[in-house]
């Protein structure tokens, strides 16, 4: 009886995986694993109790592949969590084709105004697929050899905690602090307190909860606004930071001034920015086209060149200290973070298929990750060539008139 059992669970799996991989081969892998269960039940190639075992063991299968092996190297979000933040699931669709009608061509937005909004729904539709996939700090960092991605991530956010000499006794400001990993590795680090602004209410929710979870909520508070029009009092903050995050405004010059405001006098402000570098031609179709898609999956209205953000900084009264492209030689490549993980992008690209599929996740996730998956490989491309890159760091001065 275990034999058969055990031969017939052989038979109908052999069965399943020559059928998974001629699929593999022919059509869009993800239909694979659906189609070959279909198939396989309907020839009823086995007996109930087999197929109840091979169930049980495509059930395990699956489990494993989804919470364990699919979750993010700094967990908190599972694949079977994800979301699409506040959207209705039954509306993920037509908010995702209304955010890629906007940015459709992102040099040539004239409605300056409604920006923010769209980068509200891009939060709401990616922030779930950042944190299972990435983990809980949204942006990149020079890679170190022998350091895990974790680590350098730290090494790059207490890098601008230390520049702005965040230290006990101090409040700062986290320009843009998506679920907040940057403000609880820099509280850990410094012993400041922070306060960060996200325009995303679903991020907000995050943020606080990792914060208590952490126990970091005593020294870290998150607040839902937009950081064109911040809800704090003038020279409240004894500092600023903001990590891969004001590329988003329309104007840098009204973000700088909105922080130029509520630092104090002597107050320091870092910024990691995402520009184009030295090495970008406009007159070059392959340059456009990355710097374009870069654009369009990031929610960008437009990327900056290198030389346009201390120029901004100065305009709206701050001294700028120290300028330098944090991604140059010996810093090892942002972008290897992106290439090591192509085989994990098939992975997710099943998992959040087969999840859509059984109706566990929305099914508009698999069109956002395959947008995620796209940008990925415009990203890495324009970090080979060069002529972009996401850590153009300045750090800043609010002058202090008693100097
Ligand atoms: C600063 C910004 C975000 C920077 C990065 C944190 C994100 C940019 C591209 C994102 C990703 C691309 C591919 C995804 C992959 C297909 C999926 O399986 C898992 C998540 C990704 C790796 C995802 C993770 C975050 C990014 C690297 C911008 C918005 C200004
Ligand atoms: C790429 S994420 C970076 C988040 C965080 N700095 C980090 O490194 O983890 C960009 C962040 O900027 C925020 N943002 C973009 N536009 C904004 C605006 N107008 N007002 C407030 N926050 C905004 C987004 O909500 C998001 O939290």
């Amino acid at each position: 009886m275990v034999l058969t059992t055990l031969s017939a669970i052989k038979h109908f799996a052999l069965s399943l995986l020559a059928k998974s991989f001629l699929c593999l081969s022919v059509f869009d892998p993800s239909l694979s694993l659906s189609l070959s269960l279909k198939i396989a039940y309907r020839e009823r190639e086995m007996d109930s109790l087999s197929l109840f075992f091979t169930g049980s063991l495509i059930a395990f299968g699956l489990y494993w592949f989804v919470w364990i092996h699919g979750s993010a190297e700094q967990r908190g979000k599972s694949a079977a969590d994800l979301s699409c933040g506040s959207i209705s699931a039954d509306k993920i669709g037509d908010k995702y084709t209304q955010y890629l009608s906007f940015f459709r061509r992102p040099k040539e937005i004239d409605t300056a105004d409604r920006v923010p909004a769209f980068v509200d729904t891009f939060y709401n539709l990616v922030t779930d697929i950042y944190e299972w996939g990435w983990g809980q700090s949204f942006h990149f960092a020079p890679s170190h050899l022998g350091r895990t991605h974790r680590d350098a991530t730290r090494a790059h956010e207490e890098f601008a905690a230390d520049l702005i000499s965040a230290s006990p006794g101090t409040r700062i400001l986290d320009v843009g602090c998506g679920v907040g990993g940057p403000m609880r590795a820099i509280a850990a680090h410094s012993g400041t307190r922070i306060v960060g602004i996200t325009i995303n209410e679903y991020q907000v929710s995050r943020a606080r909860l990792h914060n208590k979870k952490s126990g970091l909520d005593g020294q870290c508070e998150v607040v839902c606004g937009n950081f064109l029009h911040m809800p704090f009092e003038d020279s409240s903050f004894d500092g600023a930071y903001a990590i891969e995050a004001t590329c988003h405004a329309p104007s840098l010059e009204e973000v700088y001034a909105e922080i130029h405001r509520v630092l104090k006098p002597g107050g320091l402000y870092v910024t990691y920015e995402w520009v184009t570098t030295e090495l970008y031609r406009p007159g070059n179709p392959d340059h456009v086209e990355i710097i374009q898609e870069i654009e369009r999956g990031n929610a960008l209205p437009g990327l900056r060149s290198y030389d346009q953000i201390a120029d901004a900084a100065r305009k709206v009264g701050f001294e700028v200290l120290r300028e330098e492209d944090l991604a140059r030689p010996p810093a090892g490549q942002w972008w290897s973070r992106l290439k090591m993980s192509r085989l994990a992008y098939w992975r997710n690209h099943v998992v959040v298929t087969v999840l859509a599929w059984l109706g566990i996740a929305p099914k508009g996730v698999v069109e956002v990750h395959d947008m995620l998956f796209n940008t990925a490989d415009y990203l890495t491309r324009a970090g080979e060539s060069g002529i972009f890159t996401p850590m153009h760091m300045v750090l800043c001065r609010k002058p202090d008139n008693r100097d």
